[in-house]
């Protein structure tokens, strides 16, 4: 992936804002004990080739899916290469990600977040005690159904759009290669997710050098909703996976896309399909940028296991509830360590 513009955060933003977005903030106070540690090793991190799943060749599309189903059932994460997502939209969204965050204060503070289910909302990330020591920026919108972009820089929105369209793309099929891989016909969880007017969250994110802050910790570990949930990033460097009582750095092969089960699939399968834990540590070396978009069901389905996955020896590990007000009850995916999981789980 093409790296972008180094992107300046932020650093004269008054005390009133500062307190405000802390207040609001996700990552202050829910620090679990696993995060004291940062260690992490450089495991392998599975890749599915897109290309293999829809091939032509019945005998390697079928290996692949196979594959899937077992990446799906063991790690819950990979990198996705050879997905079609054309490089010149993906560095139009990321260059976009930058030059907003490079905006001045004053322009920012238009999208403020005032509420968690704004569909434009920006704020301040701050290590935990510490109002003066930014570690996330973000920004976030909802691509679908109806997507809404800043109308600050010129043209961000136009090229956010073109990369959340490519990428639902994507992850639509990807839905379908996932249907199959559990035994469903391929528009299974379109229709039992109610994908057509599916609501897809986006968190653009910057993470500064980590030399300002008390803790390295740049994103508390979290789970994400969602069926499932792509990332890209401007440059390697932070993001780490929770696999076997281990954290894994990731390093994405260029022009991947990362991609994690979330919550909602682990619940329709009833927890053959896991949503991984992962984190964010500050570097102290490179300016990060990524774009994180959970790709949910429709706000009404009632997303539970579904009879499938469960029997005498299956019992239902989580009950059910809409989308919505799984979404409501984890403040919008505000990453403070209650999860839709722990909600949910029986
Ligand atoms: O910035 C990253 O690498 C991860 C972001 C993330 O996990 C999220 O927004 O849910
Ligand atoms: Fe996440």
């Amino acid at each position: 992936m093409a790296k972008t513009a180094p992107v300046v955060l932020t650093q004269n933003i008054s005390d009133t804002q500062r307190a405000t977005s802390f207040n609001h903030s996700t990552d202050s106070s829910s620090i679990n004990s696993q995060e004291h540690s940062i260690s992490a090793t450089d495991d392998e991190i599975p890749t599915i080739d897109y290309s293999m799943i829809f091939s032509g060749d019945v005998d390697q599309r079928l290996k692949a899916l196979q594959y899937l189903a077992y990446v799906c059932e063991e790690y819950g994460f990979f990198y996705l290469i050879n997905h079609g997502l054309p490089d010149s939209v993906l560095d139009k969204a990321l260059k976009g990600v930058s030059e907003f965050f490079n905006l001045t204060e004053e322009e920012k503070l238009e999208y403020e977040k005032k509420d968690s289910a704004d569909r434009i909302r920006w704020g301040l990330g701050f290590s935990p005690g510490d109002h003066e020591a930014v570690k996330r920026e973000y920004l976030k919108v909802l691509p679908h159904p109806k997507f809404q972009g800043p109308d600050k820089p010129a043209g961000f929105s136009k090229s956010l759009e073109d990369y959340y369209q490519r990428d639902r793309e994507v992850m639509i099929n990807l839905a379908k290669a996932v249907s199959k891989t559990l035994g469903f016909e391929e528009n299974y969880l379109e229709k039992e997710l109610g994908l057509e007017i599916g609501a897809d969250v986006s968190a653009m994110n910057v993470y500064p050098p980590w030399f300002k802050s008390n803790t390295p910790i740049g994103l508390p570990a979290h789970h994400d909703p969602g069926y499932l949930v792509s990332l890209v990033q401007n440059v390697n460097g932070g993001l780490q996976l929770h696999y076997k009582q281990k954290w894994i750095n990731v390093h994405m092969p260029s022009n991947s896309i990362f991609v994690n089960i979330g919550d909602h699939l682990e619940v329709l399968t009833n927890g053959k399909y896991k949503s991984p834990m992962h984190r964010v540590i500050l570097n102290n070396k490179v300016t990060r940028v990524s774009v994180a978009t959970v790709h949910g069901p429709s706000h009404n389905t009632f997303v539970k296991p579904v009879p499938e996955f469960v029997d005498e020896s299956h019992p239902p590990k989580y009950r059910g509830m809409t989308y919505k007000d799984s979404l409501e009850a984890n403040g919008y995916h505000e990453i403070d360590g209650k999860s839709c999981l722990q909600q949910l789980r029986i």
